[in-house]
């Protein structure tokens, strides 16, 4: 069928009963269109796989641990991502959680609007991302503290008494994913010469990490759409599940866009605008999309993890260059940050950190 025809389609998955869509009021501008399929994956050329196997946090002077933190901050430096095997995260907790969040999001849209985002409260579920006016991310999206009690709330609210399902599946997984934030986190400190706990020591309170649920439904028009466009993660570490289906697309050095090829049992690590900053540049927070394809629904689950907003986001001695400029940004603190942040609407590329840039 013609792109034109297509474009009058209803679409009835991310239409609210209010506000009827049709494909064309997704059509992104010309320039945003992705030229390779969600499937499409070249050979030999993907991000590094790490895996934890055999890695023992109580002995950090073994040579494994140092070999593998070593590889983190590789790929953090040269790719800033990479997938993650032998993670720790027990696979029910996975499993379950990928069936309790496909279960909500095939509901029907009156009950996932029981826990709409509100203007109170800019976390909940929507269906794409309506203010944005145009360039509207073709995704259900439903994002979440890490907070048990806000979690419990949300599932209360949308499921009544059959919450527990959903919430004991989020919860259990939060958790888990915490535990392995951390990990990563001492990996990457002890990879650059910090002391291990250099940054996990600001992340014993949760009160910043997110939970970032995407659901992409098939798209009839998957070459003029996207899921979710170009940008990089603000926070200092995602933590990324994705299902088998493919989608997710990275910028590589020679700003290519490169597809990621889906792992079983693994996940994704990349490095956020924070934790560039804080590592004076060496660790790199990669633009990075996701497509949609004409066939399936997709799912993607990211965990953005934080610091506390009181951490001060300051380049550590070691870390600083020799020359006139030894820091590539002002210190600032990630609530600060954040306030910033949530005053836009949408973020476009990587410009977030810019404001801070010593030398803009
Ligand atoms: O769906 C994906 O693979 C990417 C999701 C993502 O980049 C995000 O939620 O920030
Ligand atoms: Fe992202």
């Amino acid at each position: 069928m013609e792109p034109q025809n297509l474009e009058e389609h209803y679409v009835e998955s991310l239409s609210y009963t209010d506000q009827k869509l049709h494909v064309k009021n997704f059509v992104w501008s010309a320039d945003e269109w992705p030229e390779i399929k969600h499937d499409d994956f070249t050979d030999g050329d993907d991000i590094p796989v790490i895996s934890l196997g055999g890695i023992d946090r109580d002995d950090q002077k073994s040579a494994v641990y140092n070999r593998v933190c070593q590889s983190m901050v590789e790929a953090g430096q040269k790719w800033g991502f990479f997938k993650l095997v032998d993670h720790g995260v027990a696979p029910e907790i996975v499993e379950d959680i990928s069936v309790c969040l496909n279960k909500f999001f095939d509901l029907q849209m009156e009950q996932k609007m029981n826990g709409g985002r509100t203007e109170r409260l800019p976390l909940g579920y929507s269906a794409s991302n309506i203010d944005y006016g145009h360039n509207l991310p073709w995704a259900e999206i439903l994002q979440l503290l890490q907070s048990p009690q806000q979690v419990l709330e949300f599932s209360k609210r949308v499921y009544g008494d059959q919450y527990q399902a959903l919430s004991n599946a989020m919860i259990r997984y939060m958790k888990a994913l915490d535990e392995l934030g951390i990990i990563i986190m001492e990996m990457l400190a002890h990879g650059l010469g910090l002391a291990t706990d250099f940054f996990t020591r600001y992340m014993d309170e949760k009160e910043a990490t997110i939970i970032r649920a995407n659901r992409y439904p098939p798209c009839p028009l998957p070459d003029r759409c996207l899921g979710l466009g170009s940008h990089s993660d603000p926070h200092t570490l995602t933590i990324l599940l994705q299902d088998e289906v493919g989608g997710l697309q990275v910028r590589n050095n020679e700003n290519e866009w490169l597809g990621i090829r889906p792992l079983p049992n693994s996940f994704i690590v990349n490095i956020g605008d924070t934790l560039e900053a804080w590592t004076n540049g060496r660790l790199k927070s990669v633009v990075h999309r996701a497509v949609v394809n004409e066939e399936r629904n997709r799912l993607s689950v990211a965990y953005f993890i934080s610091p506390k907003s009181s951490a001060v986001i300051e380049t550590p001695p070691e870390l600083m260059d020799s020359g006139p400029t030894p820091t590539k940004y002002k210190p600032f603190t990630w609530g600060e940050f954040r306030k910033e942040l949530l005053k836009k609407k949408r973020v476009v590329g990587k410009t977030a950190l810019h404001r801070y840039l010593i030398n803009p």
